[in-house]
């Protein structure tokens, strides 16, 4: 297992926000992530984790900076990982052209087309590799229980990696999600570009394996599950989010709600964040 390089550290809230750098196997790259751990946390009393997933255009900083979250994290006793949104410098043709794609948009997914595969593995850091590595670093966080959230893209990550994995996170939510990216132009884009679908449906299932609104259809168990979304949130004008996707799937345990007069921005999401960090405490200390 690579070692963590500690990149900076910063006093916050009741404990400290870390950054550091490793060698991904899934990215085949060295990647960065920020970890808050409240104060209280340590190898004999280790504390729940909340994984972060921050949207198109951000890294590892963007949420720790601007989100809002550490305060009642601290509060809490919750520590929060933040991850890059994709591989850094992995040298593809035309990965710094488009902000919807290649650096800063990684999808949360595992990549299959030839030309992506090497590099944007995205899916493997958040849920198998990074959990992994902070294991072994023993820094006192207990993998039994864990949390994922996130934003606009991140939100997608966020709620898709919850439902294609019932039984390892406690609970989901997000804020501006991208709920049927199998259909919306962000995702269209990205799915085309990174899966090599060979089936002929439209959409291809290799696309609609990373749909949450596909996914909940076949959900089993109690879903936790939260939504929030601006009303004046031009994305969501633009038809990139379609919340109304997810509420007509009509799972119990679902809860999406339009916020009236908010924007995509991170004064939105900060403005809800210590309600999106009390819900997943609810579940990861019950
Ligand atoms: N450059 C883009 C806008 C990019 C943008 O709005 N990114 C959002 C996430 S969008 C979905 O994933 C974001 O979180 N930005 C960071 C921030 O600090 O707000 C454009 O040209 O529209």
């Amino acid at each position: 297992m690579p070692a963590l390089e500690k990149v900076s550290s910063n006093r916050v809230s009741t404990g400290s926000l870390t950054k550091y750098k490793f060698p991904s196997s899934s990215l085949s790259l060295p990647t960065q992530f920020n970890l808050f751990v409240p104060s209280s946390a340590s190898p004999s009393s280790p504390v729940p984790v909340l994984f972060y997933l921050a949207g198109l255009t951000c890294n590892e900083d963007t949420g720790a900076q601007k989100g809002a979250f550490l305060n009642k994290a601290g509060e809490e006793g919750i520590a929060i990982v933040f991850p890059d949104t994709s591989p850094r410098g992995a040298g593809v043709e035309g990965e710094d052209d488009d902000w919807q794609l290649g650096t800063g948009a990684g999808f949360y997914l595992n990549a299959t087309s030839e030309k992506w595969k090497k590099h944007y593995n995205m899916y493997d850091l958040v849920v198998k590799e990074l959990p992994e590595v902070l294991k072994e670093a023993d820094l006192g966080l207990d993998f039994s229980r864990v949390s994922i959230f996130g934003h606009s893209m991140g939100g997608h990550g966020a709620l898709s990696i919850y439902l294609k994995n019932p039984g390892q996170y406690k609970s989901s939510s997000a804020f501006a999600p991208a709920c049927n990216p199998s259909k919306t132009p962000w995702g269209v884009n990205a799915f085309t570009n990174y899966l090599n679908a060979v089936t002929r449906s439209s959409p291809p299932s290799e696309w609609l394996q990373y749909d949450s609104s596909h996914l909940l259809q076949s959900f089993k168990g109690d879903a936790h599950i939260l939504v929030d979304v601006g009303t004046e949130d031009d994305f969501l004008k633009k038809g990139q989010l379609e919340p109304k996707t997810l509420e007509r799937v009509g799972k119990e345990g679902v809860e999406v709600r339009m916020q009236e007069g908010f924007d995509h921005s991170y004064y939105f999401i900060s403005t809800f964040a210590p309600e999106h960090v009390a819900f997943h405490a609810k579940y990861l200390k019950a």
